[in-house]
């Protein structure tokens, strides 16, 4: 195996890290050519220090002096601010592009790698999300692989691997519930950002975490899974399985279905795909059967959790509705984990972006930036004038 350099966008986060131990454990493989991150500019000098690539970029402009004067000694060149993050990806030295950073932020870097033609190894569902018809005919046009990192889509992606001549018939994502599984929306009206922060089975960041909790993850996972697989709506099941162990499942025209087992842990997704093709050995715990007897299965509650169904119309609608959808979740998210709003109004927030701002059938790069922008305005006006 040639050794793959890395640009690790979001180098700081939850996949950031655990990217890291991969890389490290993994020195013949894997180099780092790229880090990123936003404001903590602590961690990522210690990364730089630690995996010496040869730029980091900080996002936040106010924090290039120190860290610029931390790594510039060690031949490390430092840039700062959304274009370096946007440009830094283009460079030759890159094999595959790790998007690891949250949200919106992750649209432009993507699509400057792909021009690039750089292999994207995909975190950001975001991305997707915002402008999944956009990226994939650009991954198309230049010939690269999008490899899915998230676990559920990492799972099929497995399940589909030698069945490249076989129809699916369908795809089973699974849920975790999250913390709130079962409660109804008496109960949610009253939980606090602290309840909604304790996920029952992985360990991520705050904004992923709080999308668990309402569904909203899953209804973006819906989105994300119709462009990597090529699928209509009809064709994405979403089940509850509370145990987090089969990360889902692929169903063929027979009516054989694949799943992919296996303890919660990013590090085997995120590997899968930097490692791609090759499966690459690991020393993550193994999964004992005997110490889960028994795995369940529910329907999800999109009810109560409504966030599930916002996602699946704003996939049924199409053009820039799901792109409306992503901003508006942000923002309320973002005021969930202020205090500004409570758990329930973040789908209130939602709906109510949806109605406001213009449907765009056929949207361009500009038109989903103008869409995020609209969407951000018009839900801050709504959580502003409720405070
Ligand atoms: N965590 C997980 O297990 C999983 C995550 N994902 C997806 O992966 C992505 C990352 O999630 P996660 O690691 O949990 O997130 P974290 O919040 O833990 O980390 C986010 C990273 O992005 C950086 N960042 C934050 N805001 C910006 C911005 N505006 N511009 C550029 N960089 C920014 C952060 O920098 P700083 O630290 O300086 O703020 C940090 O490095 C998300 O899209 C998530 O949905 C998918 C499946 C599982
Ligand atoms: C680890 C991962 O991929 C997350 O997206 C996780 O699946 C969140 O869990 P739920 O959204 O199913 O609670
Ligand atoms: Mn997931």
């Amino acid at each position: 195996m040639t050794k793959k350099r890395i640009a690790l966008l979001g180098s700081t986060g939850s996949i950031g890290t655990q990217a890291l131990e991969v890389i490290a454990a993994h020195p013949d493989a894997f180099g780092v050519s790229v880090l990123t991150a936003q404001n903590n500019a602590k961690l990522l000098i210690a990364q730089a220090v630690r995996f010496h690539p040869d730029v980091v970029v900080i996002g936040n402009e106010k924090m290039f002096d120190p860290v610029h004067s931390a790594l510039s000694h060690r031949g490390i060149r430092v840039y700062a601010g959304d274009e370096a993050l946007a440009s830094v990806v283009e460079s030759d030295s890159i094999d595959v592009v790790l998007t690891a950073l949250v949200g919106y932020s992750g649209l432009l870097p993507t699509i400057r790698a792909i021009r690039a033609g750089k292999t994207i190894a995909l975190a950001n569902k975001e991305t997707l999300v915002v402008a999944g018809e956009l990226i994939t005919q650009l991954a198309k046009k230049h010939q690269v692989g999008i490899l899915p990192v998230d676990s559920e889509h990492s799972a099929i992606f497995q399940c589909l691997t030698g069945e490249e001549q076989n129809p699916i018939e369908k795809i089973i994502l699974t849920a975790s519930g999250g913390p709130f599984r079962g409660k109804d929306r008496a109960y949610l009206a009253t939980v606090t950002k602290a309840q909604a922060l304790k996920h029952p089975n992985w360990t991520m960041g705050a904004k992923i975490t709080i999308d668990s909790a309402t569904l909203m993850n899953k209804g973006l996972e819906v989105i994300e899974a119709k462009w990597l697989f090529d699928l209509t709506p009809e064709q994405i099941d979403v089940v509850v399985h509370p145990q987090s162990i089969i990360h889902s499942m692929v169903q063929f025209e027979d009516g054989s279905i694949k799943a992919q087992m296996g303890l919660p842990d990013m590090r085997l997704p995120i590997q899968y795909a930097l490692g791609y093709p090759q499966r690459m050995k690991a020393d993550f715990p193994r999964f004992d059967f005997t110490a889960y007897p028994t795995l369940t299965f529910e329907k999800p509650d999109s009810g109560t959790f409504r966030n599930l169904a916002l996602a699946y119309d704003g996939l049924a609608r199409g053009g820039n509705r799901p792109c409306v959808i992503n901003a508006a979740n942000e923002v309320a998210v973002a005021a969930f984990l202020n205090d500004e709003i409570g758990f329930l109004e973040i789908s209130d927030v939602i709906e109510h972006c949806t109605t406001r701002v213009a449907f765009v059938s056929t949207p361009q790069y500009d038109d989903y930036v103008a869409s995020d922008r609209e969407a951000r305005r018009v839900a801050a006006e709504l959580i502003h004038a409720n405070v």
